[in-house]
């Protein structure tokens, strides 16, 4: 399979000796009647790119929920740091470095570009509006100090030309990119990516897998990936973790895990020959999750309205 990018070596934490700076053991979560997620056990190092992978409904989305503080898993820890996560309030774990980028974006349109990332320091500025008045050199302090922080971050995603803009002018590909920047600009141990190439075509693809690189390569920051663009997930990640009816049926490197049969037979669901599974699983998947030659979704996908420019 042709590659996206040229991808650096891969920073390959050595999960089995590092200490890992998440770690999730045995989480449950139930709706009613449905189990979405069950008894499900990862741990994510510093500066690893771990991918989420997993036919509709598998429980991705779940997880992301559970780590940011939307859901209360019924059972099972996460912990960030040492620190548990469970039953913390999602500006709670915010705070303590957990952000997330949105499949539909969570600019506020009308704000430019610099002004949304200055929001994404919110939770770090320390100076209120009335100690602000009454400290008025400190607050111009800070002021300065998060103005740079933001400027480093449209630096590192070439955001430049669009810093005036209001989001909700942007174009798909940038919007994306100005999605990740003010999750960046909150200063994050551990980003959570949600689809962050989805409705993109093959030349946006790429520029975002060169993003994501950079971004681990000079931030060091932990990410989440979930993503059903299997060629980024298997290109990018360091380890993946994939998920069938909320079950972790494996994890492991993207080259163990697109040969694994559980993991094809997830996708599949059971319609697997002898030769499918003798090829690679993007392959098999491209089938599952279709491109065209322009590396644009097939035409029944409903994700493949608008916004890609
Ligand atoms: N708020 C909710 N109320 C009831 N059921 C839910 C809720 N959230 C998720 N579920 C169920 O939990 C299961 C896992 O859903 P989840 O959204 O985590 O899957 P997913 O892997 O993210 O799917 P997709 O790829 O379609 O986004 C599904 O059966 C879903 O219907």
């Amino acid at each position: 399979m042709e590659r996206l990018t040229e991808v650096p070596s891969r920073a390959s934490p050595d999960s089995a000796t590092a200490t890992p700076l998440l770690d999730v053991r045995d989480l449950t979560l139930r709706f009613g009647g449905v189990t979405a997620l069950d008894g499900v056990s990862f741990s994510v190092c510093g500066s690893e790119l771990f991918a989420v992978i997993g036919p509709n409904g598998a429980g991705k989305t779940s997880i992301f929920n559970c780590l940011n503080g939307v859901y209360r898993p019924q059972s099972g820890s996460i912990e960030l740091g040492g620190e548990s996560l469970v039953g913390r309030p999602p500006a709670a774990i915010a705070a303590l470095g957990v952000a997330r980028t949105f499949q539909n974006l969570g600019l506020f349109g009308h704000l430019s570009l610099v002004d949304n990332l200055m929001l994404g320091r919110h939770h770090l500025m320390r100076t209120g509006f009335l100690s602000g008045m009454v400290w008025w050199g400190r607050a111009r302090r800070e002021e300065i100090e998060h103005r740079a922080a933001v400027e480093e971050i449209i630096e590192l995603l070439e955001l430049e030309p669009y810093r005036a803009m209001p989001a909700g002018m942007l174009p798909y590909g940038v919007a994306k990119r100005a999605e990740l920047g003010r999750a960046l600009a909150m200063r994050p141990r551990l980003l959570l990516l949600d689809e962050p190439v989805a409705g993109m075509n093959l030349e946006e693809t790429e520029d975002m897998a060169r993003y994501l690189l950079e971004v681990r390569r000079d931030l060091g920051v932990a990410m989440i990936l979930v993503e059903h663009d299997m060629r980024l997930v298997m290109d990018l990640a360091d380890r993946v973790l994939a998920l069938d009816f909320g079950v972790a049926i494996a994890t492991g490197p993207p080259e163990r895990i697109q040969r694994d049969p559980k993991v094809i037979e997830a996708y599949l669901g059971g319609f697997v020959s002898d030769s499918a599974l003798s090829h690679a699983l993007p392959h098999t998947l491209s089938h599952a999750f279709p491109h065209d030659h322009e590396g644009r979704r097939g035409a029944g996908d409903p994700r493949d309205t608008g916004g890609a420019s």
